[in-house]
């Protein structure tokens, strides 16, 4: 059946609808499947995606269809369609009146996926209307806050050295505690790497008092404040709300240097917001894990990257991980820097819309994922700035003179950058620094060709 007279509206233009604020917009790459007609999908698509089914039914009356999500824009060379959704579609809460992402999600990116006559349809952009900015939870704590305990400016506060707990996965506590404490000796900031949690060998309720002590240790002897995020991940938000207070109680009077990680993807908007809402005081650490499965510029259906970080800075996301735009080692390109300016930015543009957050607060880009010292200089000035925190596991666990070491050079490279030095002088006077191309040659053959003349033996000994 062609919907296309009820869900296609091409005369509706889209400034009036942005200008209109009633209106949810999504842009979706969409092509239909052979035999059938590009709009009339588009429609069928549309349908699905709000009032309809793929038949008339009995039931609509006039005000159902004054909630139809609309086919607005539609074009079949660059597979692009672009759907109005009325605001009053999505559900609200019944406790506080405020939306969810996951009726963003049932109704935008829901059944409209692995429908039989849709070869496929990936959200590329959505743009939401001021209306909906206010009701959506937004980030409670950001980088000021972590800035803050850091003793720095809280504007324009710089860099946070940070890394991964590594291996992944099989150290038991002491030696869990022992990698942390020698990390913070030269870093900021620790994360839980993504799937550490309360495994039988290394149980939280150890592991979590000797965190504790290497944190106070570290601090005692640098005399600088030091962050760790915990992983509080759980199917059962009980079991999330457990971890997370057993967590603040075993840091006690440091329970502001503590951040909340949060496996956001695989474990879903619930989980995000759980925490959100649970631990509003708290530094709430979006972890992606598993995005790619949908996000990967290989995948024709889902949504990507983009829309999935302005979703976690909806849904209130203290720090959102932006990848690393192609410096380090999950895909990624230079130009995804517009990822993190659409999260920490009050007003950005995305791939199709413009977006104004109206004062809503940010979410502080999280850079990780195959860093090291050698690919900072290169990826600050490509973002333009350094206002991120960054993780680096290998990049720091793998550095030649270890951990410490290892978050030294991290800053080393922060400092060149800002010096606007030639990251081979500086590494000439500065040794983790110099000593990162020794740990990571292949990455230094790559970015630096050369240094092993100019930096001379000295540095590898
Ligand atoms: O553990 C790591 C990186 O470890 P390492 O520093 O040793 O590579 C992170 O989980 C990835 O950054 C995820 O990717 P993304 O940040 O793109 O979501
Ligand atoms: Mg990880």
């Amino acid at each position: 059946m062609d919907q296309s007279s009820r869900y296609v509206d091409l005369t509706l233009r889209e400034e009036d609808l942005i200008a209109g604020g009633a209106h949810i917009l999504c842009a979706y790459r969409l092509k239909p499947k052979a035999g059938h007609g590009f709009l009339e999908s588009a429609a069928h698509f549309a349908a699905e995606s709000s009032t309809g089914t793929n038949v008339e039914v009995s039931t609509t009356d006039d005000f159902t269809k004054g909630v139809d999500a609309l086919v607005y824009f539609a074009d079949e060379d660059s597979e692009e369609v672009r759907i109005a959704f009325p605001l009053d579609l999505f559900d609200r809460n019944m406790t506080d009146g405020r939306m969810m992402m996951v009726s963003f999600l049932t109704l935008t990116i829901g059944n409209n996926q692995g429908m039989g006559d849709i070869e496929y349809a990936k959200m590329i952009d959505f743009s939401m209307p001021r209306a909906a900015i206010s009701l959506f939870d937004g980030p409670a704590v950001g980088l000021k806050e972590l800035w803050r305990v850091l003793g720095r400016p809280v504007e324009n506060g710089g860099y946070i050295a940070g890394t991964i707990i590594k291996p992944k996965l099989g150290l038991r506590p002491e030696p869990f505690a022992e990698a942390a404490y020698q990390f913070w000796l030269g870093g900021d900031f620790i994360k839980n790497d993504e799937p550490q949690g309360n495994q039988v060998f290394a149980p939280m309720r150890e592991t979590i008092p000797l965190v504790r002590d290497s944190m106070r240790r570290a601090m005692d002897e640098t005399g600088e404040a030091k962050l760790f995020s915990a992983n509080i991940t759980a199917d059962d938000h009980a079991e999330m709300l457990a971890r997370g207070e057993f967590i603040l109680e075993t840091f006690g009077p440091d329970a502001n240097k503590v951040a909340f990680l949060v496996d956001g993807y695989v474990g879903g908007p619930g989980m995000v917001t759980t925490a959100r809402r649970w631990f509003p005081n708290q530094f709430l650490h979006y972890h992606r894990a598993g995005h790619g499965a949908i996000t990967s510029r290989g995948s024709k259906r889902g949504y990507t990257a983009h829309v999935l970080a302005k979703m976690a800075r909806l849904q209130g996301s203290s720090g959102y991980h932006v990848g690393t735009m192609g410096y380090g080692k999950m895909e990624g390109a230079a130009d995804d820097r517009a990822i993190a300016y659409m999260i920490e930015r009050d007003a950005s543009d995305g791939p199709v819309y413009h977006q104004e957050w109206f004062g809503m607060r940010p979410t502080a880009p999280i850079v990780s994922g195959g860093m090291n010292a050698l690919r900072l200089p290169g990826l600050f000035a490509n973002l333009g700035h350094a206002n991120i925190i960054n993780t680096a596991g290998g990049g720091a666990y793998g550095h030649i003179d270890g951990p410490t070491a290892g978050a030294r050079s991290l800053k080393q490279a922060y400092a060149c950058w800002q010096a606007g030095a030639d990251p081979l002088d500086w590494a000439l006077e500065n040794r983790d620094f110099a000593r990162a191309f020794e740990s990571f040659p292949n990455d230094a053959d790559v970015i630096f060709p050369g240094w092993r003349e100019r930096l001379g033996p000295e540095t590898r000994a």
